[in-house]
């Protein structure tokens, strides 16, 4: 199953590279934003034109929460026009996609996790300009899946995860987490992993499905088992504060179920501390 892939050297484009290596019947191909812009409508049709592609994964998009408070119209040409783009050239070559959006489409006024179904309110730039991409796929394709997933993290590229850790090696580190937020913080490994048993299964139940682990935390319990993990890392003073600033308002509860995700896909998910555990040990 020929397979493009956008954004590879994201993240979770590289999570896809490495989780590859279980699906060697799948024939993945890469191209990072330099080699596929997403929101250039000529050269993505050029690339699907010539691909003979079954499926495409869009790892592309604008993701600093921060920065899109600002660089408004950039957030939404590449998370709403180039997702635009992309289901438009799916459509015209027949090709299935698998689109990955987020938990921050919802404004986290509700008290308990999130159902596909529920209203979508973003409070940020980012969650309305992913919002945009779901919308356009939608009215663009019949075949697709769209993941909402949230609080990525792994051993690649920009997170959490990996900010918590770089600045446990700064001298006298105090870190001050807030615990104003509840969510579910995601092994981007174990997204890597469901998006291309889609493919290898040949799932045909498109639609909008959640994707995160099991559990719930806040951004607080989650660095505390980062350093609860890694034991070298004692030095670290870690403190529940509510403090840090930031320009982006972020949802107070953005608890995804995972009902249908498992229920329709008959998707295995395991616990975010299982998860965070496993990656500790092997990196
Ligand atoms: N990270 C998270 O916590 C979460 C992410 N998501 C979603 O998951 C998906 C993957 O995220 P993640 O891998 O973490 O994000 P990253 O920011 O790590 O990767 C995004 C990639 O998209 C590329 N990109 C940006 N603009 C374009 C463009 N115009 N054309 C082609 N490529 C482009 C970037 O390239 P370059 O670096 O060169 O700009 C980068 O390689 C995204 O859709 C994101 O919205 C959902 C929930 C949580
Ligand atoms: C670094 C840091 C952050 N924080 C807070 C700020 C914020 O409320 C929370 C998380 O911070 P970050 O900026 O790392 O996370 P953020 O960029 O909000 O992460 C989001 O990214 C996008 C792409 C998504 O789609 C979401 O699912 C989510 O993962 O932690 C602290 O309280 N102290 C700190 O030292």
């Amino acid at each position: 199953m020929k397979t493009l892939v956008t954004g590879a050297n994201g993240q979770l484009g590289q999570c896809l590279k490495k989780q590859s290596a279980k699906f060697p019947e799948l024939k993945l191909q890469f191209f990072s934003s330099a080699e596929l812009d997403i929101t250039n409508s000529e050269k993505v049709n050029e690339i699907f034109k010539d691909g003979n592609y079954e499926w495409c994964i869009n790892c592309a998009a604008y993701t600093n929460v921060e920065k899109a408070e600002i660089e408004k119209e950039k957030a939404f040409l590449v998370n709403a026009k180039g997702a635009k783009n992309i289901a438009e050239a799916c459509s015209s070559n027949g090709v299935k996609l698998i689109h990955i959006s987020t938990d921050y489409v919802f404004d986290g006024e509700k008290p308990s996790a999130y159902v596909e179904e529920d209203k979508v309110n973003p409070i940020n730039v980012y969650g309305a300009s992913k919002l945009k991409g779901e919308e356009y796929i939608q009215q663009t394709l019949a075949e697709y899946f769209i993941l909402r997933t949230s609080w990525l993290y792994s051993e690649f590229g920009h997170n959490f995860f990996n900010t918590m850790l770089r600045k446990a090696n700064e001298e006298n580190c105090v870190l001050k987490i807030t615990t104003e937020q509840k969510g579910t913080p995601t092994n981007a490994n174990d997204l890597a992993e469901g998006v291309l048993q889609i493919i290898s299964k040949e799932k045909t139940a498109y639609g909008i499905y959640h994707f995160s682990n099991e559990g719930q935390a806040t951004w607080y319990d989650f660095a505390k088992s980062i350093f609860t993990n890694a034991t070298h890392l004692d030095k670290v003073e870690l403190i529940a504060s509510n403090e840090y600033k930031t320009q982006a308002k972020r949802p107070s509860n953005s608890i995804l179920s995972k009902k249908k995700m498992k229920n329709d896909l008959g998707f295995k998910i395991p616990t975010w501390q299982e998860s965070l555990a496993e990656l500790q040990k092997s990196i």
